[in-house]
């Protein structure tokens, strides 16, 4: 089966773009602005946390992104394709050739009377794999898993980390362009959290699959290079580590990066930006702030005796 190329008209670099995306729940006369105009973008291989308070809309992007739901209004492209205009027929072959998905619950990603290597086989029968083919692949994906241990096992005699990595393996069986997960680690302790983050970030690198997770584990969101704040519906702000990810023995530079980190603040059409509480407080930044040109970026202060006070936030422009 011939999948869509990897690449977006816009720059030929993004798999996932989302421009002033809306998605409004209505029951009766009450209306929810789950999703409020938000644009993300993310270039091919990238590795990146969603984060963001409960309510914030992160489950809402992941069902618009895995084509389970569909925005009210705005677009949403990915791997080239925009996902509106797709049927029901495009939209079950979109999910099942471009999306792996992972869910917060280990059971709910496993068939429970198929064994590990029958679970990651099983998705390749819908591209019409051979039989011989999906075997191999199988196996090779639990063993990138480190988990080929339990290829005979169901999924009640493997615990909750085993069966998240061999879910790992499931998502990635047709090859996809995009593996989103969802609060992967979020029934996990901490050693079976760490060890199916490294999964992840396996899937990532050895199978250069972009890959999006939403998490609310500070473990998760502070190893990635990249993450994506969501508040009200839209994206407030990013934080990026330069060295995370990196090993460190591959690359002497990759410690003292991991340290380093930047935020930064999204800056919407209209010249708003949403300043993280980190900036605010400290200085007690409120109602009027004032705003100087320096060279190269922008002042932010408290109104009140300017001159005497640091600068609250100062950003490169
Ligand atoms: N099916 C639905 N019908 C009505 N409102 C919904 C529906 N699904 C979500 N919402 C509302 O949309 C908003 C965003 O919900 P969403 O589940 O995307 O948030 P979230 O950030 O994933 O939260 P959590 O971290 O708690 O999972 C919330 O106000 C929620 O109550």
């Amino acid at each position: 089966m011939v999948k869509e190329p990897v690449m977006s008209e816009q720059d030929g670099r993004s798999v996932i773009e989302c421009s002033s995306l809306v998605r409004i729940y209505r029951s009766g006369k009450l209306e929810v602005q789950a999703l409020q105009g938000l644009d993300l973008r993310v270039e091919q291989g990238e590795f990146i946390a969603l984060v963001g308070a409960s309510g914030s809309g992160k489950s809402t992007l992941l069902g618009i992104l895995s084509g389970l739901d569909a925005p009210s209004a705005g677009s949403v492209k990915v791997a080239g394709r925009e996902l509106a205009g797709l049927t029901k027929r495009e939209l079950l072959a979109y999910r099942r050739e471009t999306i792996g998905f992972v869910w917060q619950s280990p059971p709910r990603n496993l068939l429970p009377h198929l064994t590990a290597l029958e679970n990651v086989a099983l998705p390749q029968t819908y591209l019409g794999t051979g039989r011989r083919a999906r075997r191999t692949r199988a196996l090779d994906l639990l063993e990138t898993m480190g988990v080929q241990y339990c290829r005979d096992r169901v999924p009640s005699k493997l615990s909750g980390g085993e069966q998240q990595r061999v879910a790992i393996a499931v998502a990635l069986a047709n090859s996809p362009a995009v593996l989103l997960a969802d609060e992967p680690t979020g029934e996990l302790d901490s050693d079976s959290a760490r060890t199916v983050l490294g999964a992840l970030r396996t899937a990532s690198t050895e199978h250069n699959v972009t890959t999006l997770i939403v998490t609310h584990d500070e473990g998760v969101s502070g190893q990635v290079r990249r993450t994506v704040a969501i508040r009200d519906g839209r994206i407030a702000t990013e934080t990026l580590r330069p060295g995370a990810g990196r090993a460190a023995a591959a690359d002497p530079d990759a410690e003292a990066a991991e340290h380093e980190s930047f935020e930064y603040a999204v800056i919407d059409r209209a010249g708003r930006v949403q300043l993280p509480p980190e900036f605010v407080q400290p200085l007690g930044l409120r109602d009027l702030v004032k705003l100087t040109h320096e060279p190269g970026h922008v002042g932010v202060w408290p109104s009140e005796d300017p001159a005497q006070a640091a600068p609250a936030h100062e950003s490169e422009v």
